[in-house]
């Protein structure tokens, strides 16, 4: 099997490509404007070009980890030169506070995304699902992992109400200390998925990565290569072909994020509307049309950015509409994912 196939490269790639001169490739690592990427014979250092740079208009345009690209590749020395970003099947992003428009897309193409909790401390119905609900909302699907079962009496108990509460997405109890699950754990990995490891800090997943990546992981994730003075360097990857089969994305990026975990921080980012707020007239005043508005008249007197009020609706409509989403029940009847959850199920049982 070829390079491309091995990362995930398959028909409907092949078919968002189009016919086209430029080389596909995905993305494996991400600096500072600057890429290393992997085609199928070679790895090299990437750019976005000026064109893409011009047209980029906010921080999503430009690729992420995971990211397929179509790219020029360079005759001699050089860097290649991205020219497109295929459209992406899930991605993981973080807002910058108080910031909306500038999403950051951590991670892009993720298949499968295994959402750790550990049996011990860590386990919380609530928190698994608001991590189901995030896994949905990326596009990826998820599978849930309670990791540390050596640790717990009863596990089968705990894997049950999560069962409940996950409603047919898998859940698997998983120890890195004695290897239960960890077969099982493989399996949902399919040839050229892309998997991601998520949780909380300290619920294992770096002993998880290091257990589906095997023995080989400082061959693997750490790379010697040849820098341009002919040196030895050691680089980091952060999208890694597993061993067996399927690809892993593990950036500092995805390990951060806590989901929907940090929804009081965003809301911290906009402390001065809700200083400004706390002076309306009325105390349910919605903004509009209320006599002694105190946002309004900020705006009027241009102590307050319309923009900034307007990311700040923006926000709330978000905060409201994961409120309502908590609600499984509610959220299990939305089509698109009872379809994901039946696909999901189809895929594991047959
Ligand atoms: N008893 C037990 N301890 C475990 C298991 N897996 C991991 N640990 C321990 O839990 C601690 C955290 O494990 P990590 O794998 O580093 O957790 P992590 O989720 O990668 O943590 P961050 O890097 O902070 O995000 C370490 O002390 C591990 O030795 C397990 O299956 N059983
Ligand atoms: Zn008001």
């Amino acid at each position: 099997m070829n390079t491309l196939t091995k990362l995930g490269w398959n028909n409907d790639w092949q078919e968002k490509a189009g016919s086209s001169d430029l080389t596909p490739a995905r993305i494996i690592t991400e600096y500072k404007n600057l890429y290393k990427i992997q085609t199928d014979t070679s790895i090299y250092l990437a750019e976005v070009t000026g064109k893409f740079r011009h047209q980029a208009t906010v921080r999503e345009d430009f690729p992420a980890v995971g990211d397929w690209v179509m790219v020029s590749t360079p005759s001699g020395e050089g860097h290649a030169m991205i020219q497109r970003i295929l459209e992406r099947t899930s991605k993981f992003s973080r807002k910058a506070a108080g910031d909306l428009t500038n999403e950051q897309i951590v991670a892009a193409n993720i298949d499968i995304a295994f959402l750790v909790m550990s049996l011990n401390h860590d386990f919380n119905l609530r928190r698994l699902e608001r991590y189901l609900i995030a896994a949905w909302e990326s596009g990826a699907n998820p599978v849930v992992v309670l990791s540390k079962a050596d640790l717990c009496d009863n596990s089968d108990e705990k894997a049950e109400e999560a069962a409940s509460a996950a409603m047919g997405v898998p859940v698997l109890v998983t120890s890195a200390y004695n290897g239960t699950g960890l077969d099982e754990l493989n399996s949902h990995i399919d040839e050229g998925m892309t998997v991601a490891v998520m949780g909380s800090s300290g619920v294992g997943k770096s002993s998880i990565i290091n257990a589906l990546i095997g023995e080989n992981k400082m061959l693997v994730n750490d790379i010697r290569e040849d820098d341009s003075k002919g040196k030895h360097t050691t680089t980091h990857r952060e999208l890694i072909m597993l061993p067996d089969k399927g690809v892993i994305i593990d950036t500092p990026g995805m390990r951060e994020l806590q989901l929907w975990e940090s929804d009081s921080r965003i809301t911290h980012g906009f402390q001065d509307v809700e200083a400004l707020a706390e002076h309306c007239q009325f105390r349910d005043c919605q903004h509009e049309t209320e006599p002694g508005c105190a946002i309004r008249q900020a705006i009027e007197d241009g102590e307050l950015e319309q923009e900034r009020y307007h990311s700040y609706v923006k926000l709330q409509k978000e905060l409201a509409y994961i409120e309502r989403k908590t609600d499984m029940r509610e959220q299990l009847l939305e089509k698109k994912k009872w379809k994901k959850i039946s696909q999901l199920q189809k895929s594991h049982y047959k």
